[in-house]
């Protein structure tokens, strides 16, 4: 049975249908990647999982075989599905031990003294020197708040890790430690759903890929086969391009 299953999913806003019937399933431990040009679809799929801020129009959504397009957000992220956003957010002021402190009290469900533990554990996971624990968020840098976005996601303990554009901002080298960081969510046994711009990072780490156009699937498959697709081609390039 797959660990996540979309059935049909649509969501409209008015006439503008920006997921069009989308169905796939994501297995259990899988690095799956989602792509496709800007307006695709691909935020508010991670939208519609989550319910924030909006479920879907028409389908249905699973985890683990049970229905939950019509639970409250709050019901969805405790069932095991977490997310990340393009833009930071975490909490700025707090520092970094205790932004993760939070995630695993608030999403991990953990008494203090465990969510302590499995702060300093997440931290140490996604080696974050200890020096820069106690400072505030906002003064991280741009890579050390990627750290601290996957520190607080495994702290959480989700079943499901939704990855929203996370090398958006990063360097070269950043991106490859940012793989890592990808590799080291996996290692937990979290099954991570990856949405990236950043093309040799998801073909890095996506063990199988998804392509949106428009709303619609127009690709899936091995990080190879999507990326021969001509209809992948021609969605980035536009058909004249694409036929040079
Ligand atoms: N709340 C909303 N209200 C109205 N239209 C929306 C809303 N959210 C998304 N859309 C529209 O739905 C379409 C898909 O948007 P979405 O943000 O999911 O694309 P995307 O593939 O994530 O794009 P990007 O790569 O730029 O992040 C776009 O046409 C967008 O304008």
């Amino acid at each position: 049975m797959p660990l996540l299953e979309m059935r049909q999913v649509t969501r409209r806003f008015g006439a503008l249908l920006a997921l069009d019937n989308v169905s796939f399933s994501v297995r259990k431990s899988e690095i799956f990647g989602i792509a496709g040009p800007n307006g695709s679809g691909k935020s508010t799929l991670f939208n519609v999982i989550t319910g924030i801020p909006f479920p879907p129009s028409e389908g249905e959504i699973l985890l683990a075989g049970k229905p939950i397009h019509r639970l409250p957000p709050h019901q969805i992220s405790r069932a095991g599905i977490l997310r990340t956003f393009q833009k930071d957010a975490e909490f700025a002021t707090l520092s970094a031990r205790e932004n993760v402190y939070a995630s695993a009290v608030y999403c991990g469900r953990m008494t203090s003294t465990e969510a302590k533990e499995a702060a300093d554990h997440a931290l140490d996971d996604v080696s974050l020197k200890a020096e820069r624990r106690a400072k505030a968020a906002s003064d991280l840098s741009v890579f050390e708040r990627k750290q601290l976005m996957i520190a607080s996601a495994i702290a959480g303990r989700p079943k499901v890790l939704l990855l929203d554009e996370p090398a958006a901002g990063l360097t070269k080298p950043e991106v490859t430690g940012l793989s890592d960081l990808i590799f080291t969510v996996h290692r937990r046994g979290i099954t991570v759903v990856l949405i990236e711009h950043v093309l040799p990072l998801l073909l890095n780490v996506s063990e199988r890929l998804m392509i949106l156009n428009h709303g619609a699937i127009i690709a899936s498959g091995s990080p190879a086969e999507v990326v021969r697709n001509p209809e992948v081609v021609e969605a980035y390039l536009g058909k004249r391009e694409a036929r040079l």
